[in-house]
């Protein structure tokens, strides 16, 4: 399968002007500025195939947004290459905006005044389309997202989801082949959420569109994703399917268990600690890099008659913040780059 985006060695710094101690420093620095400089996007390199759906990840200040601000043309990198679709992002960005969409979940692209139909008309002109199929593509959308109530009123008073659902389906008029979305699902319910991660891996599916996501919701990666990078100080930590950050990255499991009489466990394995029990209902989380789930499951069915067993991987969240976790403290140990 051909590649959608390749980049290559990419780096951003910024120059950023010094903040210098006490009011004298604050004077000084209004008729002689010191500039540091801040490197956001430090040498990263990969490729995302056509019809992938990735989840580029990082704490705040991590350099994510940056990075999409380079791949769609908005910002010039300071050394690096990258391609999407063919083009190169910041010599050809008006060819690119016609195959590509973004959605930035903190920045609306409608006119907040205007109804969502009104900006769909100028989108329209915006991509030139012509206006058989412009009507066919709009009439789809309008019903997969289900806008046809909401087409028609300003959008100072749609809820935060009924815009949300709008920016999308605008962002998706002129059939991108890859989509931007920049914290798409921020701020929404959990109704909301879903039904836009729905929406997005039908299209996915129908149409082949490309997905590279960022977001600071678990959710959004493990029921949208199939690939996560994740970045940290401008440079890539991981990059991994997710199915397999949950069995690589964290060895503790979870087991619930309701029993089938009240009694005592029994469990004094290393590794096997219970974390809760109470009457008949009792939970045990298990090191598996210290025992092994069948030793575990061997000696409480040698204790206690089970009623019922569940054995859990750990929840996403938890996964991403053990990755940041152990960046930082790599980082504490000198290995953060300068
Ligand atoms: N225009 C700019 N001028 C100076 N520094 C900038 C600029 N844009 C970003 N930075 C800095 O570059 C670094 C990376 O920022 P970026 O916005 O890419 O992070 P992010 O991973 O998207 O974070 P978040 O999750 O908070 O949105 C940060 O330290 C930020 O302060």
């Amino acid at each position: 399968m051909a590649a959608a985006i390749t980049i290559d060695n990419l780096n951003k710094t910024f120059e950023v002007k010094k903040k210098q101690p006490g009011l004298a420093g604050s004077l000084r620095s209004l008729w002689k500025p010191v500039y540091e400089t801040k490197q956001a996007v430090s040498g990263i390199s990969f490729s995302v195939q056509q019809g992938e759906r990735l989840a580029f990840l990082g704490p705040n200040g991590a350099g994510k947004s940056t990075t999409i601000k380079m791949l769609t043309g908005i910002l010039h990198p300071t050394s690096g290459h990258a391609q999407v679709l063919g083009c190169n992002p910041w010599t050809e960005r008006s060819k690119l905006s016609f195959r590509i969409g973004s959605v930035f979940g903190q920045k609306s692209q409608l006119w907040y005044h205007l109804p969502p139909a009104d900006t769909f008309e100028l989108m329209r002109h915006i991509y030139e389309l012509p206006r058989g199929d412009y009507l066919t593509r709009k009439e789809d959308l309008v019903r997969r997202f289900e806008l046809g109530p909401y087409m028609n009123t300003p959008v100072r008073k749609l809820s935060l989801g009924e815009r949300m659902r709008c920016e999308i389906a605008v962002s998706l008029l002129h059939r991108p082949r890859v989509i931007f979305l920049d914290e798409p699902t921020i701020g929404l319910d959990v109704v909301v959420k879903l039904r836009i991660r729905e929406l997005i891996r039908e299209m996915n599916r129908e149409e082949g569109m490309t997905v590279f996501l960022t977001s600071h919701d678990a959710g959004d990666v493990e029921q949208l994703c199939e690939r996560a990078i994740v970045v940290n100080y401008g440079r890539i930590i991981l990059d991994d399917k997710v199915a397999l950050m949950k069995r690589e990255l964290l060895t503790f499991k979870t087991i619930r268990l309701v029993l089938a009489e009240e009694n005592e466990l029994g469990i004094s394995i290393p590794g096997a600690t219970v974390t809760e029990h109470d009457g008949l209902k009792a939970t045990l989380s298990i090191n598996t890099s210290l025992t092994s789930m069948e030793m575990v499951l061997a000696q409480l069915v040698r204790h206690v008659r089970i009623h019922d067993v569940t054995i859990e991987d750990p929840p996403m969240e938890e996964i991403i913040t053990h990755i940041y976790a152990q960046t930082a403290a790599g980082s504490e140990e000198g290995s953060e780059p300068a």
